[in-house]
């Protein structure tokens, strides 16, 4: 797999993701806002009953062996700033060398969201067109699309839509998509606003939810992925009531990607599952 960032694919760090409770920071009780309400198909505002309800009552039932996740993947130019987003938001930190990623990197993070545990699966891809062939077999599958501009290089905001027809092309699922703006610090207010409103034009056209970020400061990277999080939990929780709504009796059926386990596992056994499940044990 690869080379800069610290590699959170060992059995014991996922099990410390699904064992604690989740930080302060990654508990979600309302759901975030969009960054402009005029730039984002998805009008959502708020939890719908359906998943106040089920969620309710999953908080009474629930066992260790349920887990919730949904896989996002990051994709965009070289160097446009996929890596140092995911760093800023799942280590705090920020590294001013730039090192490419070599194929994919995977972080998972951990939420409770409505007092139900809620998993996200991070993929950061390499921009570099030699990984292309790699990277793109880790996109099949993904709930949450973001694709990656820079703010300060106008030349990746036009790549965005072969990025997102590429990540996109053989899911059959319908994947939120993000158009996500980096490099926030290096613009000025004016060329700032130059490039919004062209990457409001390229988010439309996308039926993308657009949002401008900073890695450097962390400007919107806490609420960028709080909103994502809430979505992907949302449509999630939503298809699991609607089935088993239609099967009353689904309480052990497999209901993908939630997995049900139909025994109890360890821990440890858990977190080996899972890790087999996102076939990264194999390359990390
Ligand atoms: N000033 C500033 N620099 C940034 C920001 N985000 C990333 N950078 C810098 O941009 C360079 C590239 O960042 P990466 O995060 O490695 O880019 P990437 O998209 O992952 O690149 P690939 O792995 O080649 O696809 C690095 O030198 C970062 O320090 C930001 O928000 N502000």
């Amino acid at each position: 797999m690869t080379k800069k960032t610290r590699l959170n694919t060992g059995a014991d760090e996922q099990w410390n993701m699904i064992r604690i409770k989740a930080k302060k920071d990654r508990t979600i009780d309302t759901f975030p806002r969009a960054f402009r309400d005029d730039a984002t198909p998805y009008t959502i505002s708020s939890f719908s009953s359906t998943v106040k309800d089920f969620c309710a009552a999953k908080k009474k039932t629930s066992s260790d062996g349920e887990l919730n996740i949904s896989k996002l993947i990051l994709v965009g130019d070289v160097s446009v700033g996929k890596t140092s987003l995911v760093h800023r938001f799942c280590h705090d930190l920020f590294n001013r060398d730039y090192k490419a990623t070599i194929g994919v990197d995977f972080e998972v993070e951990r939420f409770d969201v409505l007092d139900v545990p809620f998993t996200l699966q991070i993929w950061d891809t390499a921009g570099q067109e030699r990984f292309k062939c790699i990277a793109a077999s880790y996109y099949r599958g993904a709930n949450v699309v973001v694709v990656v501009f820079d703010l300060a290089d106008i030349k990746t905001l036009e790549s965005c839509i072969r990025w997102l027809n590429d990540a996109t092309d053989g899911n059959n699922g319908k994947p939120f998509i993000f158009l996500v703006g980096t490099k926030r610090d290096l613009c000025s207010a004016d060329s700032y606003k130059r490039i919004e409103s062209k990457a409001v034009e390229m988010a439309k056209t996308m039926e993308a939810e657009y949002w401008s970020i900073s890695a450097k400061t962390g400007e919107n990277v806490q609420n960028l992925f709080s909103r994502i999080s809430a979505m992907a939990f949302d449509s999630l929780i939503t298809k699991e009531a609607e089935a088993q709504k239609d099967k009353p009796n689904a309480k052990d059926v497999l209901i993908a990607p939630s997995i049900k386990l139909t025994k109890r596992r360890t821990p440890k056994e858990m977190a080996t599952k899972l890790l087999r499940r996102t076939k990264c044990w194999k390359n990390s």
